[in-house]
């Protein structure tokens, strides 16, 4: 049976499509769901309760976060808003009175097996630093995020989808998930 992945954003899904090439089958439902405030893992679990109670079935959802070290982890997983207020050229503009530009992409992706499971989280994080936009503005704050020398913008997308914080993480739920498959195999 394929995995629900519950989402918004269709990068996302290119994303992890690319990423499990077709390891685990995958479904998706365009659903915007609200987002709570608070650290990303709190995020990614409420996340995952509400889009368990409307698909009433397993789901997996991820919630996407960028932490500037100088500004103490901020915009963090309030970089949509930020992004969307202040654009790639203002998020740089945020780190311009600090030497430190040094920042994470960290991703959680939460999976529930349904109404009333408590969800299981599973993050990956990509450290890199914060530079003027270099790339296709393809999706999101990838042509002001460096990871050693190229902006996620300037890269293929085959080494961004074997090296960012989406792959760390999905490699660790991918694990687990065909872990737990093989567990109820033997049980049935
Ligand atoms: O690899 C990435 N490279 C560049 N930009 C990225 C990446 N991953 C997320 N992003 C952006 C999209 C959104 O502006 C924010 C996360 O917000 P976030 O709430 O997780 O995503 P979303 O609302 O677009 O979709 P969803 O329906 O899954 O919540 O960071
Ligand atoms: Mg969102």
């Amino acid at each position: 049976m394929a995995l629900l992945f519950v989402t918004g954003n269709a990068n996302k899904i290119a994303e992890v499509r690319a990423i499990l090439a077709g390891a685990i089958a995958l479904e998706t439902r365009a659903l915007d769901i609200p987002e709570i405030q608070g650290p990303s893992e709190e995020i990614a679990l409420d996340k995952a309760r509400r889009a368990a109670d409307i698909v009433n079935g397993p789901v997996l959802i991820e919630d996407s976060s960028l932490e500037m070290n100088a500004l103490n982890g901020l915009p963090g997983p309030y970089i949509k808003p930020f992004l969307e207020t202040l654009g790639n050229q203002g998020l740089n503009t945020l780190l311009a009175g600090f030497d430190d530009k040094s920042a994470t992409a960290v991703c959680t992706f939460a999976f529930s097996e349904g109404r009333g499971c408590e969800p299981v989280l599973f993050q990956g994080r990509l450290e890199g630093r914060i530079v003027p936009p270099r790339g296709p503005p393809r999706f999101g704050w990838e042509p002001i995020f460096e990871y050693q020398g190229e902006t996620l913008a300037e890269m293929e997308m085959n080494k961004k989808n074997g090296l960012s914080h989406r792959y760390r993480a999905l490699v660790k739920f991918q694990q687990w998930f065909q872990g737990s498959q093989q567990v109820r195999d033997i049980e049935n």
